[in-house]
């Protein structure tokens, strides 16, 4: 089995439900379409990072996987700067937004493809919480600026959902899926 990314939090989450694993991270395009909406996205993103692999290694089963930060509609991905990270953080401030986090397995056989939405509420941030957090780095390489698993874990006030799928990898499904497929 391969995982298509190179998130060390996917690898992490995925060694909790199988220990048969190689890494192969895929490059690609992670532009929005005009008028995708969220869900077509997501969907998108971990299907072409598991079709890029697929392409390597035909006979192998491949992951993907996709997480988006998404308020009113808008799709946030991962912060260009530190700018758009306080940009981004601002408009979470005080509000419910959802984390979705799509996952493409391909088999030699099949295509499975499944999304988990979360439920996510953020207490009002301030300035200094915002740029306190920003100092920290943790922002840079996450969809909507925030690692919930981090520091920013103090600015959540609650969670409807799978805590799992906000960190990357919706562990409690493809342990499911795996134990349906047999493996
Ligand atoms: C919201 C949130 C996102 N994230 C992370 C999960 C994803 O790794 C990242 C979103 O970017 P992705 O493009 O989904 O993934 P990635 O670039 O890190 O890895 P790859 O494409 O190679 O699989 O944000 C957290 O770690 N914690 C959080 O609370």
């Amino acid at each position: 089995m391969i995982l298509a990314s190179a998130s060390p939090r996917r690898k992490e989450l995925l060694s909790f439900v199988t220990s048969h694993f190689t890494i192969s991270p895929a490059d690609i395009d992670e532009t929005v379409n005009l008028d995708e909406l969220p869900k077509d996205y997501v969907r998108r993103m971990a299907r072409e990072k598991a079709k890029e692999i697929v392409k390597l290694y035909p006979n192998e089963t491949v992951i993907g996987c996709d997480t988006t930060v998404v308020l009113d509609n808008d799709i946030m991905g991962k912060p260009i700067d530190e700018k758009d990270a306080y940009y981004m953080l601002e408009k979470l401030s005080g509000k419910t937004h959802s984390v979705m986090t799509a996952v493409c397995v391909i088999t030699p056989e099949e295509r499975y493809e499944h999304i988990e939405e979360v439920e996510v509420v953020f207490y009002s941030l301030d300035k200094e919480d915002i740029n306190g957090y920003i100092q920290s780095g943790e922002p840079m390489d996450k969809a909507g600026a925030y690692g919930i698993q981090g520091k920013a874990s103090v600015f959540v006030k609650e969670i409807k959902g799978d805590y799992f799928s906000i960190v990357g990898l919706p562990v409690g499904y493809l342990n499911q899926l795996f134990k349906q497929l047999g493996r």
